[in-house]
């Protein structure tokens, strides 16, 4: 019988696109038998043919006309891996229309338009699989919406941004200057193209919103994420963690509680010991909470070339298989619910707290005595530079609602007595 072959093409030739042609290149026997048909990549739309020319041995597949695949037939695959909202998402509706099937990395999209996208395919039953949007090569939207289906989830959080982590981990542990790790993380391909979207806890927001709606087949967009990200973090905050026993990492965190859903990024001080603490470098780390399965985690390179590729190549491997069996659309939006979406103010931390203060006696009763008004105490004071009349103090304060933490933080930064207000930390 001759064999079967379905034809992809792909959307963005970089650093992604790049590792998917490898990956499927590496795949070329062994997918036959995987799978029952050949994955053939007919055409990969790019921008600028002659630089695109230099990553294949077949340039005849290059084109910078998107209606060559959009209207070609023959092709059942499209892979999009350009990023951003446009042109991404006009093609990718297109593409569904035209009765395609669509695979994406494009957290951006998906985190803004997922419902519209994944209502499309289903509409014309076609297959929208985006499982590298999440954590890069770890498979963890396929195991939430298959294999852990039978839960009730309460809770997802984890390290779900590989370039901060990386960055915080050079500096942390190499000293590294922030725009040195930043540029060296660029250098491996884990930084988005406008890499802001990775410092400042933008990517990561629009993985736990994507996270989030398909933990708790509820739609979260991004803009229900509360974002903070790590350019605010210094050495020194770094310095004080490490003599408090604890590391800093960017975590994202999504709940369900009875209050509605958290979801929300933000740096956060951990002990040493605690599992996350070990997720170094572009790693990525995610924890699941079911009522059945109770605590599971995952855990791998969360960006890059390849690793990225094997989660897109993994999602277009099942589209083939569906495609033999005819039963492309088998999964489609699972947001039946509509909670509500808890406000930051009404989330509750301990709290990491550094200023400068004046150096004298009754400072520091005053400050706590402000910070007890608003309902804040102190559980900890640990007080260490001094620079003229001014002291360095770090305060952690008990668990409390950022309401009051921030209410209190207002008066203390009108104190005569406090100089800056330099830093602030969540405490997990
Ligand atoms: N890098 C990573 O580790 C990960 C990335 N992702 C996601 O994967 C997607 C791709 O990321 P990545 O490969 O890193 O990004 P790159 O910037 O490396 O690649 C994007 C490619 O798309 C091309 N492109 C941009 N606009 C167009 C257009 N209008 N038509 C055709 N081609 C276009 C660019 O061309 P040109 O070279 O001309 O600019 C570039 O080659 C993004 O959605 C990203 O968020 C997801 C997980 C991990
Ligand atoms: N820029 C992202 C890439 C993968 O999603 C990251 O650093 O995690």
């Amino acid at each position: 019988m001759a064999e079967r072959v379905i034809k992809a093409a792909l959307l963005g030739f970089g650093t992604v696109g790049g590792g998917v042609y490898k990956v499927l290149k590496m795949q070329q026997e062994e997918m036959v038998s995987k799978l029952g048909a050949r994955v053939e990549l007919k055409k990969i739309l790019v921008r600028n043919i002659e630089k695109a020319a230099q990553k294949t041995d077949d340039p005849s597949l290059l084109t910078n006309n998107w209606k060559e695949i959009v209207d070609d037939p023959e092709i059942e695959i499209v892979i999009e891996l350009i990023g951003g909202i446009e042109p991404a998402r006009t093609y990718i509706l297109e593409a569904l229309e035209a009765g395609k099937n669509v695979v994406t990395a494009n957290k951006d999209l998906i985190a803004a338009d997922g419902h519209i996208l994944l209502d499309t395919a289903a509409k014309n039953k076609k297959d929208f699989l985006h499982e590298a949007a999440v954590a890069g090569g770890i498979p963890i939207i396929r195991p939430i919406k298959q294999c852990l289906a039978g839960n009730h989830i309460s809770e997802v959080m984890g390290i779900v941004n590989g370039t901060t982590n990386f960055i915080l981990t050079k500096m942390s542990q190499n000293g590294m200057e922030f725009a040195d790790a930043l540029k060296l993380a660029q250098d491996l391909g884990y930084a988005e193209s406008d890499p802001t979207a990775d410092v400042e806890g933008l990517d990561a927001g629009r993985k736990v919103a994507i996270l989030a709606s398909a933990a708790f087949n509820s739609r979260v967009t991004f803009d229900d994420v509360y974002t903070e990200g790590i350019t605010k973090i210094t050495a020194t905050d770094i310095e004080y963690a490490n003599e408090m026993g604890c590391v800093i990492k960017l975590l994202g965190v999504a709940r369900n509680t009875p209050e509605g859903i958290e979801a929300r990024v933000h740096p956060m001080l951990i002990d040493v010991n605690h599992p996350l603490a070990s997720v170094n470098d572009a790693y990525n780390a995610v924890f699941v909470q079911g009522d059945a399965v109770q605590d599971a985690m995952f855990y791998g390179r969360g960006a890059g070339e390849l690793p990225t590729a094997s989660a897109v190549v993994g999602d277009v491997f099942d589209i083939v298989r569906n495609i033999l069996h005819d039963c492309c659309g088998r999964i489609g939006c699972t947001c039946y619910k509509n909670l509500p979406i808890k406000h930051m103010n009404e989330i509750s931390s301990k709290f990491f707290i550094r200023m400068f203060v004046e150096d004298r006696p009754g400072v520091l009763a005053n400050i706590a005595s402000v910070f007890g008004n608003s309902g804040v105490s102190l559980a900890q004071v640990i007080q260490r530079r001094k620079k003229d009349q001014y002291a360095e103090i770090v305060v952690i304060t008990d668990e409390v609602k950022e309401k009051n933490l921030k209410d209190a933080l207002a008066v203390a930064k009108g104190m005569s007595t406090v100089k800056e207000i330099s830093g602030m930390i969540r405490v997990a």
